[in-house]
């Protein structure tokens, strides 16, 4: 929905650097009403073409022409009168957070070069940087309750489930105490306080959980002779799945130390079990210790999931298209075991329009959704339906951005808006009485000084 009044309206643009690509929200809001919820708008977005700005270690310069389309239409977008007031922001997440890990100097250089290109544009430069996953987790679950209008209530707010490439963030408000600082973050948001729980695990988006679960497969397969292609047999893959692949192109990750990781080609053959797939998944995860009274995985704590919840980004991408948005639990995987035994054949003839590298896992990927939120988080059939499948809220997407962006432009006060102690009525009668009042008082002081000096001549007369 486009604000149509005559009022001036007012732009933000942020770029979400993700590991996979890299998109820029154009935001819209009327200018008086800044601090009013539920009034920023999402105007538009536009999709860098090719890979995220991690993908240009080797060639950081790239990284900040990939941008030029996207800013080109931002500048067409928004009104030429606003351009130097725009604030520009880009937030780099997990990919970024790797490369770092990995590289640091060429992290920097990227960094730089997506710097230098942002400055090139008429708008108002803020910042490039890698953003934590706390904040990542925060704002995505700022965005979600902004946009449901859950900030200025009394009623319950939503959890935000984020499912990247490289990491995934789980945040809710819990009933029960959080016990590990690192997973604790409070906000004071329209005069409410929030005691958010979040937590964001590197290695575990769905593109890298994937390397990891086959990286798990192959280091259990002892290779005979070095010279042939190792074949990896995958529950995860439909049957008649065969590709070759360089071990290089699967395990470049600093999310897998590759000890006994082969090297060369890999045979990657699909099998269709949904049953062994999931077990295969299960591994990635390690639920061996937990030094608190509740752990997700990995020794991370986790409160019991609690109240409704949005699950978006590759959430919502691949329950969508498997048409898992609205079943229940066990519906959801009765299909997704069919839908992974279908043979390879089969689904490339259905979805010709579909791009064959995200066609190959969306049975990985739904299983690894499943298989984290029920043995990862504790989602149960019961509370499987308070999970909402979402792309968008309204006109405006669910993710980290738009929350970023309203922090950095303090659009939500920590307080409630000075309103006046009475309703507006009340309180203008006040002030006129008030007034009237503060006039026939001066007016007395006045009557009083004038008869008390002309009493006074007289005397002296
Ligand atoms: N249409 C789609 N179908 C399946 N997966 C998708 C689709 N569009 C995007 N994705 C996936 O969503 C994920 C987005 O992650 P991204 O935001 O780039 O990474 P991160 O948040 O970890 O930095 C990637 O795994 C990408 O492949
Ligand atoms: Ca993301």
């Amino acid at each position: 929905m486009r604000l149509t009044s005559a009022c001036t309206a007012v732009y933000g643009i942020v770029l979400d650097a993700g590991s996979s690509h890299t998109s820029v929200f154009i935001y819209e809001w009327p200018a008086e009403k800044e601090n009013n919820t539920g009034m920023v708008q999402q105007l538009h977005t536009c999709n860098v073409k090719g890979k995220g700005i991690s993908s240009y270690y080797a060639n950081p310069d790239g990284a900040g022409k990939s941008l030029h389309e996207c800013m080109m239409e931002a500048k067409n977008k928004i009104p030429a009168n606003r351009h130097s007031e725009t604030p520009v922001y880009l937030g780099a997440t997990a990919g970024m957070r790797l490369l770092k890990m990995e590289n640091e100097a060429a992290s920097e250089k990227v960094l730089a070069s997506v710097e230098h290109s942002l400055k090139t544009y008429p708008f108002s430069y803020q910042g490039a940087r890698i953003i934590s996953g706390q904040e990542e987790g925060a704002f995505g679950w700022i965005t979600v309750n902004y946009l449901s209008k859950n900030l200025n209530k009394p009623t319950g707010t939503l959890g935000a489930l984020d499912l990247g490439g490289a990491s995934t963030q789980i945040t809710f408000v819990p009933q029960q105490e959080i016990e590990s600082n690192d997973n604790s973050i409070d906000f004071r948001l329209y005069g409410n306080d929030y005691h958010l729980y979040t937590h964001s695990f590197l290695c575990y988006g769905k593109d890298q959980a994937l390397k990891l679960s086959m990286g798990m497969k192959l280091e259990s397969t002892r290779v005979a002779d070095k010279t042939k292609p190792i074949e990896l047999r995958d529950p995860c893959f439909h049957p008649g799945y065969n590709f070759t692949k360089t071990a290089q192109s699967v395990f470049n990750t600093p999310c897998i130390n590759g000890v006994n990781l082969p090297t060369g080609i890999i045979s990657h053959v699909g099998l269709g079990n949904w049953s062994q797939c999931q077990q295969s998944i299960r591994k990635v995860f390690n639920i061996t210790y937990c030094a608190y009274s509740k752990c997700s995985f990995n020794g991370v704590f986790q409160p019991s999931v609690d109240g409704k919840f949005g699950a978006f980004s590759a959430f919502f991408f691949v329950m969508d298209f498997l048409n898992l948005t609205s079943d229940s639990l066990d519906g959801t995987k009765q299909r997704l075991a069919k839908y992974c035994s279908t043979p390879w054949k089969e689904i490339v003839e259905k979805y010709p329009q579909i791009k064959q590298k995200y066609l190959s896992e969306y049975c990985f990927s739904g299983t690894y959704i499943l298989t984290l939120l029920e043995d990862g988080y504790s989602f149960t059939s019961d509370n499987w339906k308070d999970i909402s499948f979402i792309k968008k809220i309204g006109d405006s997407d669910a993710g980290w951005t738009l929350g970023y962006m309203l922090n950095l432009t303090n659009m939500i006060p920590a307080e409630a808006q000075d309103t006046p102690l009475m309703p507006d009525g009340g309180y203008i009668t006040f002030m006129l009485l008030f007034t009237l009042l503060i006039l026939v008082l001066l007016l007395m002081v006045f009557i009083y000084f004038r008869r008390s000096t002309r009493q006074a001549q007289k005397d002296i007369i």
